[in-house]
């Protein structure tokens, strides 16, 4: 049901679905029919790389949410594929998260289905039965940092810019439940207890020794580092890590699904609210006057 609302979301973006399928091809080269994520097959090695491609930031609009949802549903049906790298097509920025003008200024119907792609989004990466790396090559704050805690394991260029962690409160909004139990899972309760209410981003130092990602490497080592982790972990039978992975994440999963609607309703009722539009107006504008 899911899959049809965000195909539906496509086609009123004027995505064609048959240019779309080819992005998620298997022979070899690069496929790049989807405008905002870039497929990057290895067929023979079992692994895809998906770069993320939206411009300036990569934050997760609409459009480039449903692109991402259609694409690794297609990889998680496609057996060639047992594994996928995360990056970004622009290094510098792994994903600024949310897509602050989705939830700002639109109708309570927009939050809505807005919403739902990025419960989908999360539940695709969770309980995928590939086995994902977040090669993390930039910024990724809140939705970008989701992202990467969705995935099995982490590794973060070394670079004192590229922070990460769910900095939500900064904003004067609240990481849903999810988020938080994705990121307890990750780096346990206290830790994120106080991360969560500071909003705080980790350098690289930091998040390695907070547990946010698993290795610090070199800028230029970031992407063959993620696949040498890819490829250990596809020498595990799939079904043992597969199983294993299910135990250890779906209680979580089926957390959110059980009140899904409910979660929905929260998040327009809370993103609508006059304050919390205001604050956020307040976080764009102040991106904008850091540039000037
Ligand atoms: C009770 C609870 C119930 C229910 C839930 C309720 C609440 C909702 C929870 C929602 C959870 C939210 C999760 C999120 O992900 S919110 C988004 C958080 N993201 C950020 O804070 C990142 C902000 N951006 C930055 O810090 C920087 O842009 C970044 C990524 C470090 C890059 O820096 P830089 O290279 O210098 O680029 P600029 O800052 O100049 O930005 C360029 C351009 O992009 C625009 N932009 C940046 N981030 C976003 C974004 N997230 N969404 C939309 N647009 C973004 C920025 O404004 C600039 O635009 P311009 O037009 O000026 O060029």
């Amino acid at each position: 049901m899911a899959l049809v609302a965000a195909r539906g979301t496509l086609l009123r973006a004027g995505v064609r679905l048959g240019t779309e399928a080819a992005a998620c091809g298997r022979n070899g080269t690069r496929r790049s029919a989807s405008h905002r994520v870039l497929v990057e097959p290895d067929a023979a090695a079992g692994i895809a790389t998906i770069k993320f491609k939206n411009p300036p930031v990569n934050s997760l609009t609409l459009e480039f949410l449903t692109e991402l949802i259609i694409c690794l549903e297609k990889l998680e049906n496609d057996k060639t594929f047992r594994g996928v790298i995360l990056t970004s097509n622009s290094p510098g920025i792994f994903s600024a998260g949310l897509d602050l003008r989705e939830m700002c200024g639109k109708n309570p119907a927009h939050y809505a289905e807005y919403w739902r792609a990025v419960q989908e989004l999360w539940l695709k990466l969770y309980v995928s039965n590939m086995i994902l790396v977040a090669a993390i090559n930039g910024a990724s704050p809140a939705g970008g940092c989701l992202m990467s805690l969705s995935c099995d394991y982490r590794v973060l260029a070394d670079n004192p810019r590229y922070k990460v962690g769910l900095n939500e409160t900064l904003l004067g909004i609240v990481a849903p439940f999810w988020f938080r139990d994705t990121l307890v899972n990750t780096i346990g309760h206290r830790a994120s207890e106080r991360a969560l209410q500071l909003g705080l981003l980790f350098p690289p130092a930091e998040a390695l020794q907070v547990g946010m990602v698993d290795q610090v490497v070199p800028e230029d080592q970031v992407h063959s580092t993620a696949l040498s982790v890819i490829t250990q972990w596809l020498a595990i039978p799939d079904h043992a890590r597969q199983l294993t992975k299910s135990m250890m994440r779906k209680a979580t999963t089926d957390n959110l699904i059980k009140q899904r609607e409910a979660d929905i309703q929260n998040f327009v009722s809370f993103i609508s609210r006059d304050s919390i539009q205001k604050s956020l107006q307040m976080y764009i504008e102040k991106l904008k006057q850091k540039k000037s």
